[in-house]
């Protein structure tokens, strides 16, 4: 291994299942090992082997079916421990005993060891290891608590016993970055054979710097980092993969090492693994949220149209996406609105655009997002003839104690008129309103309501088609209000309606028709 070289130790199937409620089936394991091996990931801890007949039957068959990954399994400093973890390996092209125990004084509390004792199990547990398999990882639990002297003493003891991984955990997510860097580079500086094993991070998120304490321990001279992904583990969880790994990538100027994963499998992964733990990514959850790369404020997609390099550090396909998202909301301007007509196929002049603009700003105020059909709806919104009749107001009284009433204000022919109806229901309510003010002989054929997207925020877009003496006639409308859709595509369909009217007067079709064939 050159010494540029940073290896991507992953324990999502393991330190990442200990999350509460985080349980993966034994299919799921299995798939995300192949995904993890696929994607060029060094190390597989795939599991506690000693903790169940699950767990155990889960490593075997991973390191069964592992082609390139090397597989461990963890264990606690006790034979037993080892010799089942030592079996569950046992099939891997590349096997790996991980051992540990607590060495901070909180932790040797626990087994209530003195310091001497606690060595010599150190030492008579990892040689037992290292005689069932030749690769074999120490880790001192709560490393980042535990006296440094004594630090010292047990990693040597490791190494000399055969150890050839040596683990530094923080385990309660509790130092910072200088610290970090420094605790590896002394402990590399200080310990006799620290040259000939390879130094690990183990960096837990409590305090919210698990990957900048791992990429530090980089810089200190670790080579291996321990992750998982979608940072998914204990409490806050460990390390993201996906973190340290572009990290590496894109700031390489910075620290020029390199891994062997291929990142454009990233997405793909960080999603089985928030499906099968049932975790789902936050949003604004680095390179993997959904919106890392997603920009809806006005400046940044215009920054973001004329050159992408304004508003994002790497290139979203780089981690398995297809593209940069200009999601159109409340913060949007013109240019990306512009540009989303252009993907939907609307070719709008400066003026058009501008009108189009202030309704889209008016419906982005009510709503968390404009998606594609919201914009097509109010296109369509627009497309309306010469009108009438205009609405003006409405307020509906509805619920269970009825008559559902509709006070409606509007205008015909600009001459404003108010009236209040009743109705079954509050559309039924409203149309009665709208045919108070103007009556008609528009007979209602199809009234059809449906949410052009999810949410209960959703805009509601209304079709209504209304038949008299033969002309038909339709109006739609979209509003986030589903009743005050339904009123303006009620009023629209009338709208046209008179239009129609007024196109085919009596004696105008008549003229038209073919006179002089039929003499
Ligand atoms: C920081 C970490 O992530 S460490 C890994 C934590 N992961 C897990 O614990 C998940 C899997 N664990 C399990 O399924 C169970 O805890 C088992 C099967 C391992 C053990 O179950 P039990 O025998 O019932 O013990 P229990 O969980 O109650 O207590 C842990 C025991 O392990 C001992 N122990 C803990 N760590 C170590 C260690 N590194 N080496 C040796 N013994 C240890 C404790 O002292 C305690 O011993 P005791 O029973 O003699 O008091
Ligand atoms: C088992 C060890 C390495 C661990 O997960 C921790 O200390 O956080
Ligand atoms: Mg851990």
């Amino acid at each position: 291994m050159t010494k540029d070289r940073v290896l991507i130790f992953d324990t999502t199937l393991r330190d990442g299942e200990q999350s509460p409620g985080a349980t993966m089936t034994h299919d799921e394991k299995l798939e995300i090992a192949e995904m993890l091996d696929d994607m060029g990931v060094d190390v597989i801890e795939a599991g506690f082997p000693i903790a169940s007949e699950g767990d155990f039957r889960a490593v075997s068959e991973i390191a069964q079916r592992s082609k390139n990954s090397t597989i461990c399994g963890l264990a606690r400093a006790n034979f037993k421990d080892i010799d089942r973890c030592a079996e569950a390996i046992k099939d891997a092209g590349s096997g790996r005993i991980h051992t540990f125990i607590g060495t901070s004084p909180l932790h040797r509390a626990i087994p209530n060891l003195t310091m001497d004792e606690m060595a010599d199990k150190i030492h008579e547990t990892v040689s037992h290891a290292r005689n069932l398999c030749d690769n074999v990882q120490w880790s001192p639990m709560d490393a980042t608590r535990t006296e440094w002297d004594y630090l010292c003493r047990v990693i040597e003891i490791a190494i000399k016993a055969g150890a050839t991984t040596i683990n530094i955990p923080d385990t309660v997510g509790y130092t910072a970055p200088a610290e970090s860097a420094d605790l590896i580079k002394r402990l590399i500086e200080t310990v006799p054979g620290a040259d000939d094993v390879i130094f690990a991070t183990h960096c837990h998120n409590d305090l919210g710097m698990a990957t900048a304490n791992a990429l530090a321990a980089v810089a200190g001279g670790a080579r291996q980092i321990e992750c998982t992904v979608n940072g998914l583990g204990e409490r806050a969880g460990n390390t993201a993969l996906e973190e340290v790994v572009m990290a590496l990538k894109v700031r390489n100027d910075i620290m020029p090492f390199s891994t062997g994963i291929d990142t454009t499998k990233i997405m793909n992964i960080s999603r089985r693994v928030a499906t099968a733990s049932g975790f789902p990514v936050q949003f604004n959850k680095a390179i993997v949220g959904k919106n890392a790369f997603a920009h809806e404020s006005g400046i940044h997609q215009d920054g973001m149209l004329k050159n992408a390099e304004t508003f994002e550090i790497m290139r979203p396909e780089d981690v398995g996406l297809a593209g940069t998202s200009l999601p159109l909301g409340k913060h949007s301007g013109r240019a990306a609105l512009r540009a989303k007509l252009d993907t939907l196929g609307y070719t709008m002049a400066d003026n058009q655009l501008n009108d189009l603009f202030v309704r889209f700003k008016d419906l982005a105020d009510r709503k968390k997002e404009v998606f594609d059909d919201d914009i097509v709806a109010l296109i369509r919104q627009n497309d309306t003839v010469e009108d009438v009749l205009k609405l003006k107001s409405l307020r509906v009284v509805c619920g269970t104690d009825g008559p559902q009433t509709a006070d409606l204000v509007m205008t015909v022919e600009g001459v404003e008129k108010s009236v209040t109806a009743t109705g079954d229901g509050p559309v039924d309510a409203t149309f009665n309103a709208v045919k108070e003010i103007y009556p008609h002989g528009g007979r209602l054929d199809l009234y059809q309501v449906h949410a052009v997207t999810k949410g209960t925020d959703a805009q509601a877009t209304v079709s209504v088609k209304l038949e008299e003496d033969g002309r038909i006639a339709t109006g739609q409308s979209a509003d986030t209000d589903t009743v005050v859709a339904s009123a303006k595509a009620y009023i629209n369909a009338i709208n046209r309606l008179i239009v129609r009217r007024e196109k085919s007067a009596p004696g105008d079709d008549i003229k038209s028709v073919n006179y002089k064939d039929s003499v």
